[in-house]
């Protein structure tokens, strides 16, 4: 499992609708995400992102292609398997946060690993609390933090099981640019200090520029990878793809 990617789409096309209504989301979209990397995923309105990242979770079946999570061709599960892995091998930060708000930080974080049946590893636990700088706030409830402090407990929960990798959906979208900045170091830290991977999805070039390498989708195809990503560079690309 160790030599594994944590991630593999190898010519993932994906077909809404059928007939006269049909739409090509993805046609054919194939990525090797490495263990141990920031990834930043671009790309105009209606390019495929959402639908990428979909297909990387396995919220969405592919119609021809394959998805390898850590090893595992997702497409051949069940629903209990695909729901089994997608709660202790995938990670998920959402810019909405979605905490519950009826459980303190230490619950929320937890709440992978109790629906998952697991225990917490003790240790792990800590790295990921210290790590987030969530420790003095254990018992307190979502409502009383700040939307910063809020992400902060989203990411913690999504490494809590260790995943093979987290996917993170404008996880800055609704914060302002200096937390933005604050959560973006900590979504680097968490790959370059812990080891973790993460494929992040953005609309913003500052946002994308936190990661080791950009990728870029186009009418649902690839259409570039920008390594060391700087928000000039980004943008530029941007703009050559059309309206974004
Ligand atoms: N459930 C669906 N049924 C039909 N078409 C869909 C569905 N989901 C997405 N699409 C279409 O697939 C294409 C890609 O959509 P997707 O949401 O993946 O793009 P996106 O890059 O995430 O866009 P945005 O940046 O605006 O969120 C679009 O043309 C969209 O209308």
């Amino acid at each position: 499992m160790t030599t594994a990617h944590a991630l593999e789409l190898s010519a993932v096309r994906k077909v809404y609708g059928s007939g006269d209504g049909a739409v090509t989301a993805l046609d054919g979209v194939s990525v090797t995400v490495e263990r141990g990397t920031f990834t930043a995923v671009m790309g105009p309105s209606g390019s495929g992102k959402s639908t990428f990242l979909h297909c990387a979770a396995g919220l969405d079946r592919p119609t021809s292609g394959r998805v390898l999570l850590g090893g595992t061709e997702i497409g051949g599960l069940k629903e209990g398997e695909l729901t089994r892995l997608r709660r202790t091998r995938i990670g998920f930060v959402f810019q909405a946060y979605n905490l519950m708000p009826s459980l303190n930080v230490l619950q929320n974080i937890t709440l992978p690993l109790r629906l998952a049946g697991r225990k917490p590893d003790p240790r792990w636990l800590r790295e990921v609390v210290e790590g987030v700088g969530m420790a003095n706030r254990l018992e307190h409830r979502p409502a009383e933090l700040s939307g910063g402090q809020q992400q902060r407990v989203a990411i913690a929960r999504a490494l809590v099981t260790r995943p093979d990798v987290v996917l993170a959906d404008e996880p800055t979208g609704a914060l302002d640019t200096r937390t933005a900045r604050q959560v973006l170091d900590l979504l680097r830290a968490v790959v370059e200090g812990m080891g973790q991977t993460v494929l992040m999805v953005t609309h913003d070039p500052v946002a994308a520029s936190a990661a080791h390498g950009a990728l870029f989708l186009a009418d649902g195809r690839l259409a570039g990878h920008l390594p060391h990503p700087t928000p000039e560079r980004v943008a530029e690309r941007m703009t050559h793809l059309g309206e974004w």
